[in-house]
């Protein structure tokens, strides 16, 4: 219920896979307010499943753009209704989640700009869409369009050091693409191409919002270093492909004033203003209010990294985008799929099926486990492409299994070590400074922490991102009132709830594993030869 009495606030919404959701920060960075719509509970009439329709072919995967508007609608009425006091917002941003993309039809934006106030958004905009099924970031069904794009290019890591990633089926471009290939008719009456974001932007601003930087990083279109679309990828993609996208802008830019059509409606200041919307794991990075050095370690079903990078060394894998909150650096993302399934798998097998019985091992085992090693993917992974589990004594000799608790030390420092190794081959540095944030269902576990300090050698901290995306939309809302004063990120959130230490390096820990690392290296190099196969 939202609070009484006028409380001066920005506004962050987030337009995810399977929701939206908007939360409410004062000026002192408390969360006073937050709301969803959930697509698949609330919106039964577009029929999604995880908020998404996932195509016959098994391959292609949409999202109804109409749904994401209808639940703007929803959220912003039910507000109204609880009497939020809307003339107290000073600016609101959000974030989309990535790669999505809007195309809005021919005549679409003189409806956006002429939105009449007795209406609701979606009973106005249900034409203005060439393509109502929005492609989105679980579609897979673009591989034709990843070779094309990267031919045209000069091969995947010339596509890499262009725009941060190799050919992904999800990236906008490859999406674009597609479309122009499969349904040019639909193609010719696009007038803009927007991401989800920057489409969620475009509502609120009641014309079309820019591409930010963070965001058109996950496109395959933008130049990460000049921050400029990049000729040769959007002519490999699409014809007159530039003038649908726009010219994309820093993250940090105040995009413009809300639609009059907030103003009349819901009682929004005139001088209420929008700040380009942004990529949903960009605007976590902010949530967590990552800085330079940090490292945020997100512990799930599958594990993702996220990463703060001066010098990125776009590779083959993981994702290099714009830094959100910092124009002159970036962020990387990898991701390890072998995440808690693999983790629970050995606390069955080793453990029996016992979190404490697990720590227990942690506890009892030295670091560095007695120079035993461990690669456990019992799915395909993706960082790097193995499977299968590959055990190696102190002589580095294959051993076909370890004691119980050597195998749960051996799956925790391996999975930890790989972690180090792949984000240092991004161009991530430990540096003294560097803070580990831990979030995830893992992270509750302070044995696994633990392990997760001695290997990077460096303090752990947890954190809940359960809304990191929204909030981290209002803290850039609130950094975008701030513009043009240069006033850092850093300074604008320091009022915000700190993380929590819950491990700091064991004393010798980076002795033990400055030596394991590269021998950690070298066997993971040996295992990808050999399910390679011999090099041509
Ligand atoms: O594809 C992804 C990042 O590259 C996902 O994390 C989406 O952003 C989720 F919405």
């Amino acid at each position: 219920m939202a609070e009484r009495g006028a409380r001066r606030c920005c506004l962050g919404w987030d337009f995810s896979t399977q929701q939206v959701k908007v939360v409410a920060v004062d000026a002192e960075l408390n969360v006073f307010y937050e709301d969803s719509v959930h697509f698949d509970r609330d919106l039964l009439e577009f029929g999604t499943q995880g908020g998404v329709h996932v195509h016959e072919d098994g391959l292609t995967v949409t999202s109804p753009v109409l749904m994401w508007v209808q639940a703007l609608d929803t959220i912003l009425e039910r507000m109204k209704a609880l009497d939020f006091d809307f003339s107290q917002v000073l600016a609101l941003s959000g974030a989309g989640q990535q790669h999505g993309s809007v195309f809005w039809k021919t005549g679409a934006s003189q409806v956006l700009t002429n939105l009449s106030p007795d209406l609701l958004l979606h009973k106005q905009l249900q034409a203005c869409f060439s393509i109502k099924d929005s492609p989105v970031w679980m579609d897979s069904s673009t591989i034709a369009q990843c070779r094309q794009l990267e031919a045209a290019v000069g091969g995947a890591q010339a596509l890499s050091s262009l725009t941060g990633s190799r050919a992904y089926e999800r990236f906008t471009g490859n999406q674009i693409a597609k479309i122009y290939q499969q349904n040019p008719e639909a193609y010719s009456h696009t007038e803009r191409i927007s991401l989800v974001s920057s489409f969620a932007a475009s509502l609120f601003l009641g014309s079309y919002s820019p591409i930010d930087y963070s965001d058109g990083s996950g496109m395959n279109l933008l130049q990460i270093q000049d921050k400029v679309w990049s000729q040769a990828c959007l002519s490999a993609c699409a014809p007159h492909l530039e003038e649908k996208l726009g010219s994309p802008v820093p993250s940090c830019s105040v995009v413009g004033a809300i639609s009059s059509y907030y103003v009349q409606r819901y009682g929004f200041p005139p001088g209420c203003k929008v700040v380009a919307f942004t990529g949903d794991n960009p605007a976590s990075l902010a949530g967590m209010r990552l800085e330079e050095g940090d490292i945020a370690v997100s512990l799930g079903t599958s594990d993702t990294l996220f990463l703060w990078l001066q010098e990125p060394m776009p590779a083959l894998e993981g994702h290099i985008f714009c830094n959100p909150v910092d124009p002159q650096h970036y962020m990387a993302l990898l991701c390890f799929k072998n995440g808690s399934l693999m983790r629970e798998k050995i606390r069955d097998e080793s453990a029996s099926c016992s979190w404490s019985d697990f720590s227990e091992a942690l506890r009892s085992t030295e670091m560095g486990n007695g120079g035993n090693l461990g690669f456990y993917f019992d799915i395909m992974e993706i960082t790097p492409e193995i499977i299968g589990r590959h055990r190696f004594n102190a002589e580095n000799l294959k051993v076909s299994a370890f004691p119980g608790d050597v195998e749960i030390r051996a799956l925790i420092e391996g999975q930890f070590m790989a972690k180090r190794i792949h984000a240092e081959g991004l161009g991530y540095r430990v540096m003294p400074k560097t803070k580990i944030l831990a979030t995830g269902g893992a992270s509750h576990n302070k044995d696994i922490l633990q392990v997760l300090a001695d290997v990077f050698g460096a303090p752990v901290y947890v954190i809940d991102t359960a809304n990191s995306a929204c909030v981290g939309s209002a803290y850039r809302a609130f950094h975008g009132l701030a513009a043009g004063t240069d006033l850092p990120f850093s300074e604008v959130v320091k009022l915000a709830p700190n993380p929590q230490l819950a491990a700091t390096p064991s004393s010798g820990a980076s002795q033990v594993y400055e030596a394991l690392l590269p021998q950690y290296a070298k066997l993971e190099q040996r295992i990808l030869a050999q399910t390679r196969g011999p090099p041509e």
